[in-house]
């Protein structure tokens, strides 16, 4: 069988072994159910095309097992397994044919469902008896997380065993199967798509294109020579604009730089660590992490300090994986028993603590021999949910796990160097919004005077938020930031106006985020307060509401202006 012939005479020793797992589950999965109660979930992407010839392989070395194979190499070479194929009017046009002529080459029972997965297996299982589906999902797939080689289908899905052979295939193995074995493999692959989904949400991958000269048309590599399988779904673009106005954010969880002007992106910070809870230790971490995620332009919506153990750090998860774009954790990571932050991260998710090789290597460069023992451990990583993100100044990468960004940094100037490195990655989670303009204006009225004031305006516009500083953090800041204008004490602002000013602009209605900070001492004090405005647009949408116009002064001179 000429599958099976090549894979045992390739030199690829790892490909022989995911070659025998994989034909291993297939034949445990013959011999467990009935041939005609299983189907082939098949639709021309690459796993599935990598799964079908494995298919093939374990179908006639589960016959030769049972001694049912009878010489006749045409019966092997075909392997008449049920399958199925989801069709709709968005699937390629390259997919759709080349996944209709490989059911015919291989006697296929193509069995074409118009319907979407749910509701079309629902109808499969109530016409024909269906135990199990092969599927070529593999880890690192959206919809793999949690899932085991024979996963039962989810609660709310009708009842059979997703069979999983290539679960634990990576990209480099799913080509190197394809390129050893040299079957056909759909065209869209050799165009420069390493992962295909409907015409609406699948583009070429970015990182195959070759530099084009002006006028000429962009060309990509082939698939197989993408060499980093993180980017394999790079090409996934969710688009278009979705009609509830939300941003389009590319599948790997980015946003354009240039998508985001008019929203905030929020994050949580969670330090892991008894010593902090006992007061031995002072933590500040966080609270630079607080100061860099605002310099930004993003909103730091919760921060908390957990003991090590695993349940702690996975109940803080859970409450913000959902809420937040991102959350920061550190703290609980390392060889020792008490280092358990992975594991709460990995619980949080419901997947397993897995070995990760790639981590394993760079632990093995850095540690060398030590990587032994308890140190292995800090190779285990959240199945499917990780991501390794490298830079050449960093020994190791960076973790992050689906929107947990996971810091080794324990103190202020190692985060300063693991921030600087996650900045500089083409794929940084950390989108910088469109920069704050800040600007100060200051008023001679106390908060008690300007309270009621304040709160109507906040009932009014609930896109602003009103915030408090202490005075002392004003001057400090203020000379920090070149946008900044400064009030100084002499100039009196007529607070009513300043209300009415931003009720009647109507750019205070739009959802850039407006922040009207009443910098104060404290009501019993004499001195003034200061109500410093910052907001989201550019400098001349700034000069352009020229708001020193529009704000009126009660004093003579009128509000200075430094920038
Ligand atoms: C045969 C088959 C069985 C599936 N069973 C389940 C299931 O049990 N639970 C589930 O959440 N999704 C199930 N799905 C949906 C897949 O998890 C996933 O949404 C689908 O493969 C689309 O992947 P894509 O979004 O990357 O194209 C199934 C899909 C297929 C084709
Ligand atoms: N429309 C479909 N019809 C039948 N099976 C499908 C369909 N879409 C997905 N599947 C099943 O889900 C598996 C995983 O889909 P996925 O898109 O990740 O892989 P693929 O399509 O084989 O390859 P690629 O990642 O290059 O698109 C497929 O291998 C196939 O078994
Ligand atoms: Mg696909």
């Amino acid at each position: 069988m000429e599958i099976d012939s090549a894979i045992r005479n390739c030199s690829d020793p790892r490909l022989q072994i995911k070659y025998q797992n994989a034909t291993y589950v297939i034949r445990r999965a013959f011999a467990l159910y009935e041939f005609q109660q299983v189907a082939f979930s098949f639709n021309g992407g690459k796993d599935s095309t990598v799964l079908l010839h494995l298919l093939r392989a374990g179908y006639f070395l589960y016959q030769k097992e049972m001694g049912s194979f009878n010489g006749n190499m045409d019966s092997v070479l075909k392997c008449p397994i049920r399958t199925i194929y989801f069709e709709t009017t968005s699937t390629f046009p390259e997919i759709n044919s080349f996944t209709h002529e490989t059911a015919a080459s291989y006697d296929l029972q193509l069995d074409i469902i118009r319907l979407d997965f749910k509701s079309g297996l629902v109808a499969l299982l109530k016409e024909k008896t269906t135990e199990a589906i092969f599927l070529g999902t593999r880890i690192g797939d959206p919809n793999a997380v949690g899932q085991e080689q024979f996963s039962p289908s989810s609660d709310g899905w009708p009842p059979f065993m997703r069979v999983n052979p290539i679960l634990d295939w990576s990209y480099r193995d799913v080509w190197a199967f394809i390129l050893t074995c040299k079957v056909p493999y759909c065209i869209l692959y050799d165009k420069g798509y390493t992962s295909i989904g409907s015409i609406y949400d699948t583009d070429p991958n970015a990182s195959l294109c070759i530099p084009h000269h002006s006028g000429n048309k962009e060309t990509f590599k082939p698939a197989y020579l993408l060499s980093d399988g993180r980017l394999e779904r790079a090409g996934r673009v969710k688009k278009p604009a979705s009609k509830n106005g939300n941003v389009p954010i590319m599948s790997n969880g980015l946003m354009n730089v240039n998508q985001h002007q008019n929203c905030s992106f929020s994050a949580s910070i969670i330090a892991v660590g008894d010593e902090v809870l006992y007061g031995s230790e002072k933590e500040q971490v966080g609270a630079m992490l607080c100061k860099k995620l605002k310099a930004l332009g993003w909103r730091v919506a919760h921060i908390a300090v957990v003991g090590n153990d695993i349940d702690f750090v996975a109940d803080e998860l859970e409450h913000r994986k959902d809420k937040d774009d991102l959350i920061f954790l550190f703290g609980g990571l390392g060889p020792l028993h008490s280092d358990v932050s992975l594991a709460g991260v990995a619980k949080a998710f419901g997947v397993r603590l897995a070995p990760d090789e790639e981590f394993e290597e760079y632990l093995r460069h850095l540690l060398g021999n030590n990587c032994t023992g308890n140190r292995n451990k800090m190779a285990l990583l959240p199945e499917g949910i990780t991501e390794l993100l490298h830079h050449d100044s960093l020994p190791v990468p960076l973790i992050k796990c689906s929107n947990v960004m996971v810091l080794s940094a324990t103190n202020i100037s190692e985060l300063k160097k693991q921030w600087d490195c996650l900045l500089q990655l083409p794929s940084s989670p950390l989108v910088q919004v469109a920069p704050f303009i800040s600007k100060q204006l200051s008023t001679m009225l106390s908060d008690v005077e300007i309270a009621d004031g304040l709160s109507q305006l906040s009932r009014t516009f609930p896109d602003i938020y009103i915030g408090k500083m202490m005075s002392s953090q004003v001057q400090s800041r203020a000379s920090h930031n070149k946008f900044c204008w400064k009030g100084s004490c002499e100039n009196r602002l007529c607070f009513a106006d300043v209300v009415s000013e931003v009720r009647r602009r109507s750019i205070f209605r739009t959802k850039q985020r407006v922040i009207l900070f009443m910098l104060s001492p404290s009501f019993h004090s004499s001195s003034s307060s200061n109500l410093r405005i910052i907001w989201s647009p550019t400098e001349t949408a700034w000069r352009d509401i020229d708001i020193k116009k529009r704000i009126r002064v009660a004093t003579s001179e009128g509000v200075k202006e430094e920038c």
